[in-house]
């Protein structure tokens, strides 16, 4: 697989193709550089070569050439929480476009929360349905997602094909993967999360951002979380980041195939 890095809002710090290789072009955006680094790491192979600082003006470096039958994939530090993440991955989809070279594809990647016992920490999980859960209205009777206002959508749902094809390879669990915009840090918000969202595996904070950017320019999403820590009272000294980490470079390491085989109309 090809790989180039980005940077904030698209600077790029990595690898680019030599040639235009004939997979799809995939996004991946991240929240932190660590998750970055993570992805970046099992998409090159355990040899590969690390990513190289941006120059001034941010164009990219070739280290690797890659396979010409493998697809290309790009990676983005898109900040944490689903405004920044919508707007850095909008501004790198346009650009891209702007530049003829469109995606077919974009991925949000990185650590989250699981919810117990269904999600455990260093496990993985891959959203089949992609679901902003604080987006809404709170009332008398609970909370009132923006679609029972008459507003916009809080789900996206990735190809199914390539969800289950993804699960197979990398062993992750599919399900929902919820986003919010405050970390839960009880267990009472994590029993009302469940209660609401019942195929719910995994919180984070970008997916849904992400989703949105995507859909904004016609394109799929798929989202990928290794676990770090349980949706529930907030413990942040039990977070296993480390281990979230390996089991995402070990994931990454596994979709170039997954890619390879995707028919890009199902
Ligand atoms: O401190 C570090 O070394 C470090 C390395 C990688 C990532 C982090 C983060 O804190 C990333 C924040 C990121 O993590 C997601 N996340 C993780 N657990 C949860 C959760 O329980 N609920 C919601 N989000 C979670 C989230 O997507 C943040 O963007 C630190």
């Amino acid at each position: 697989m090809v790989v180039q890095v980005q940077e904030g809002l698209g600077r790029l710090t990595g690898t680019a193709p030599l040639t235009r290789p004939p997979g799809p072009r995939v996004l991946i955006a991240t929240a932190v550089p660590a998750e970055r680094d993570a992805v970046a790491s099992g998409v090159h192979g355990p040899d590969g070569t690390p990513a190289g600082p941006a120059d001034a003006r941010g164009s990219a470096r070739p280290v690797s050439p890659g396979s010409p039958a493998s697809p290309a994939a790009e990676i983005l530090v898109a900040g944490v929480g689903p405004a920044a993440a919508a707007a850095a991955t909008a501004r790198a989809l346009a650009l891209a476009e702007a530049a003829g070279t469109p995606y077919d594809l974009v991925v949000s990647a990185g650590i989250g929360g699981g919810f117990p016992p269904d999600a455990p920490v260093g496990s993985l999980v891959v959203a089949d349905a992609v679901t902003a859960a604080d987006l809404g209205a709170e009332t008398p009777d609970g909370f009132l997602p923006v679609t029972g206002l008459g507003f916009g959508r809080v789900t996206h749902e990735p190809p199914p094909a390539l969800v289950a094809a993804l699960a197979a390879a990398t062993g992750a669990a599919a399900g929902t993967v919820l986003t919010v915009s405050t970390v839960t840090g009880t267990a009472e918000r994590a029993a009302a999360l469940r209660a609401r969202h019942p195929g719910a595996l995994a919180e984070a904070m970008e997916g849904f951002g992400v989703a949105e950017a995507a859909a904004a320019h016609g394109l799929p999403v798929l989202e990928l979380r290794a676990v770090s820590n349980p949706v529930g009272p907030r413990d942040r000294a039990a977070w296993r980041i480390g281990d979230a980490l390996a089991a995402l470079t070990e994931a990454f390491g596994k979709l170039a195939p997954v890619l390879e085989s995707w028919n890009r109309h199902d």
